[in-house]
């Protein structure tokens, strides 16, 4: 036996011992989970015994709610007690086959032999010899894992930095407790296991990369410092990656103050929230919230406006420039899009101060209660050098007192003795029950019939009064969208003032836009952020204390506008915000969100980190794509083989749909599973699938999709943002379909998308961009 397979043995025999233990803990955790079940079970079947219930007095009322409290209290412990359990063995569970990937010999410097450090998803204690058997990944001393070749190293811990040496450093594949492959290894993290990983078929879920995290990724998952950290790297460098193994470091190293709950994370499309959702699951970790941006601001919109969807108005960018109205829309879009534009509603909020703001009447039963000018009139009473959300509290107090008196006065009209006569025969016991318990504690007699009449009378207009109360309360006296409309309407002391150095270019052509959509019911995608904008200014920010960390993937789609306003949602949360403005959707702005969101932060609290090695294409894949997107040299393709990419040229659109099945089934006979055909929008989409289906088993995604499955499916460019496939087959990459330099970026983000190969077809020319790349990185097929 040689040296090696000694050492492979010796290790093998530990992996068994450990997972022995593993086991043991398992089953001791399992009987202990077992009796707090039964606890819980006999918690709540006698939940009602146990409580000592007494109505009689105002002491009794007092002791039985303590008493319900303490018994609820009890129950709640052992919940919790339940959960911490069921965590603790899903991540034992998964030890218990692979208790670690990597070992590290750590010499400190104040020592003289080494520690042997065995790395996994979770840490495991062992009671008997008082050691950790294996080391949460997060821990301090994992990160020398990452960071550091063999030689000198160093890690931070609570009490200070310890400086040592890095004497080894060895990779595990362990499978059902038996050791399947072992490396030592100088360099950071060795290639063969990344080779290995990266070599694999795609997944309909993501994967946690703890055994591979490269040094630079490791400096993002581990940031403690910025309040805002941004992330800008190559297609398939690791964001997503990163970012959720962040998520999972950050539960762990702030485990008594952070919890799942309190991170949100906004997904590029709903079909992305299933991509991802095991990764943290994987590491025992519960996931984060998450949401489209598209969904938080429909949360956050009235529900009489209809809110245009984010791919609505992409689908009308990549389509419609024969439409009259297209160049209105770029601008639109770009004027709404600026941190210049949150300058613009400050201004014109400014003007709002001393007038033209638009109220509502307060009706009661189709009559007026309290008109809009006499709203009017009492807002602009108050103090000028107070803020509207400020002066609107006057208001409203002002309000509820003449709500009162109106009230009052209410009771004696007809409509309330007939309401009288309409009320249910339980909402008539119910009320003569209170009356009585009244009765009992005033000792009162009520046996007045007028004097109960009258408070039957009050009770009815209470009751409708309820949604008035509830309204002003709610500021619903406040036409938002009338105000954010009037910017539109032409007003010239009103533009003069927003735009002090002259109107825009093609600002009338914006309003026409803007304002025949809000006249629709509906809001167009870029108006969605400046009119909550204007709302949360107008009604008073509604910030979100909850959530203290916000994650932002693709974040270049999101325009400098949205940025600053999640920023503004979210004061006192750190932002983590991954993007590639190589991944733009479309190219049209003069700045991303992305590249003006550092501005809004302190420097000192600010970091920015560039990921340029790409880890999912082939090197064929990569070289091919980084060829025809600015900057490309400076992406490094991971050094993993496979075919060159294959550009077959058609002589029309006609021959698509068969060369499209004979891709496909190529590349099943190869053994692909995940096979994306990506099409440039819906309408393509659509019209492949259509011509595919017969052919090939296929499925069509959609916007609506919130699901994700392997196989072959027929999907838009922008709805396979952040997702990755065995294999793409771009249906159409002819001049006819990206003609366009704005489109430059789809393509790329198509293309990236292979992990394995790349087919394009091209019905005619081949486009530009695939023009500009040398022509022995592709392999070329021509169709008679
Ligand atoms: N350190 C790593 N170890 C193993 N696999 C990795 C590592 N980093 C990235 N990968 C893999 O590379 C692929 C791309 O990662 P990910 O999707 O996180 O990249 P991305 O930068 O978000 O991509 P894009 O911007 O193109 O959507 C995934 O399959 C991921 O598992």
């Amino acid at each position: 036996m040689d040296a090696w397979d000694n050492e492979l043995q010796i290790e093998q025999e530990r992996v068994n011992s450990v997972s022995a233990k593993i086991a043991s803990e398992v089953r001791l955790v399992n009987n202990l989970s077992g009796t707090t079940e039964t606890e819980i079970n006999d918690i709540r079947q006698n939940f009602w015994e146990d409580v000592r219930v007494n109505l009689d007095h105002p002491d009794d009322i007092q002791e039985t709610y303590t008493s319900i409290k303490q018994q609820a209290e009890l129950l709640a412990e052992r919940e919790r007690r339940r959960g911490n359990s069921e965590k603790l063995l899903s991540v034992l569970r998964r030890l218990k086959n692979s208790p670690y990937f990597g070992r590290i010999d750590f010499k400190d410097e104040n020592e003289t032999v080494p520690e042997k450090i065995y790395i996994g998803i979770g840490s495991f204690f062992d009671e008997e010899t008082e050691t950790f058997l294996v080391y949460d990944w997060r821990a301090p001393i994992s990160s020398v894992y990452y960071d550091y070749s063999l030689g000198s190293a160093s890690y931070t811990a609570p009490y200070g930095t310890i400086h040592g040496s890095l004497e080894l450093k060895r990779q595990f594949v362990i499978k059902n407790s038996s050791i399947v492959s072992m490396f030592d290894t100088g360099v950071t993290i060795g290639d063969e296991l990344l080779q290995e990983v990266l070599g694999r078929q795609a997944d309909s879920q993501m994967k946690s990369i703890v055994a591979t995290i490269q040094k630079e990724q490791n400096r993002i998952i581990r940031n403690d410092r910025s309040r805002l950290l941004v992330v800008q790297g190559a297609a398939g460098s690791g964001k997503t990656s990163a970012a959720l193994q962040r998520i999972a470091y950050l539960l762990y190293r702030y485990r008594d103050s952070l919890e799942a709950e309190n991170i949100l994370l906004f997904s590029p499309n709903p079909m992305f929230n299933s991509y991802v959702s095991n990764v943290l699951p994987e590491l025992g970790e519960e996931n984060m919230q998450q949401a489209t941006f598209q969904q938080f601001l429909e949360s956050q919109l009235p529900d009489d406006l209809v809110l245009e969807d984010f791919f609505q108005q992409m689908e009308y960018m990549l389509s419609s420039s024969a439409d009259k109205l297209y160049y209105d829309r770029l601008e639109s879009i770009r004027v709404k899009s600026g941190l210049n534009f949150i300058r613009t509603l400050d201004l014109y909020i400014q003007l709002l101060g001393a007038g033209g703001l638009i109220f509502r009447d307060v009706t009661f039963r189709g009559e007026v209660l309290i008109s809009s000018s006499e709203i009017e009139k009492v807002f602009y009473s108050t103090p000028a050098k107070l803020k509207i959300p400020d002066r609107l509290k006057i208001v409203n107090e002002w309000m509820s007192k003449e709500l009162k008196a109106l009230e009052k006065a209410e009771v004696k009209k007809e409509w309330v003795e007939e309401e009288i006569q309409y009320l249910e025969k339980e909402e008539y016991a119910a009320f003569y029950r209170k009356l009585n318990e009244k009765k009992r504690f005033a000792d009162n007699t009520f046996d007045d019939f007028e004097r109960e009449r009258k408070l039957l009378s009050a009770y009815v207009v209470r009751k409708s009064f309820k949604g008035v109360y509830k309204g002003v309360k709610a500021l619903s006296y406040l036409d938002v969208r009338a105000v954010y409309r009037q910017i539109f309407e032409g007003d010239e002391k009103i533009t003069r003032h927003i735009f002090p150095s002259g109107p825009l270019w093609q600002w009338t052509g914006i309003c026409e836009l803007t304002i025949k959509k809000l006249d629709n019911e509906e809001i167009l995608y870029e108006d969605s952020a400046p009119y909550l904008y204007l709302k949360e200014e107008l009604e008073g920010f509604r910030t979100d204390v909850m959530i203290r960390h916000v994650f932002i993937d693709e974040a270049q789609d999101y325009s400098p506008f949205q940025l600053a306003f999640i920023k503004r949602l979210f004061p006192r949360s750190r932002m983590t915000v991954l993007g590639d403005t190589n991944q733009m959707i479309y190219d049209h702005l003069e700045k991303t969100g992305l590249e003006v969101l550092a501005s809004l932060y302190d420097p000192d609290k600010t970091e920015s980190i560039v990921l340029k090695q790409s880890y999912r294409s082939t090197r064929q894949i990569s070289d091919f794509t980084r060829a025809f997107i600015p900057g490309g040299d400076n992406i490094e393709p991971f050094n993993r083989n496979g075919s060159k990419p294959l550009v077959s040229i058609l002589k029309s659109r006609n021959g698509l749909a068969a060369a499209t099945a004979q891709s496909i089934s190529d590349l099943r006979a190869k053994g692909y599973e995940t096979i994306a055909v990506i099409c440039k929008n819906e309408e393509e989409s659509e019209e492949a699938y259509d011509a595919i289906k017969e052919n090939a088993d296929v499925r069509l995604i959609g916007r609506g999709r919130s699901s994700f499955e392997s196989g072959v499916i027929v999907i838009p460019s922008y709805l396979a943002k952040g997702i990755e496939f065995d294999a793409v087959v771009i249906f159409d990459g002819s001049e006819d379909r990206y003609g366009k330099e704005s489109e430059r970026k789809l393509f790329y983000t198509a293309c990236t998308r292979a992990m394995h190969e790349l087919h394009v077809l091209c019905a005619g020319e081949v486009n530009l961009f695939i023009s500009e790349v040398p022509e022995e990185l592709y392999e070329v097929k021509k169709y008679k």
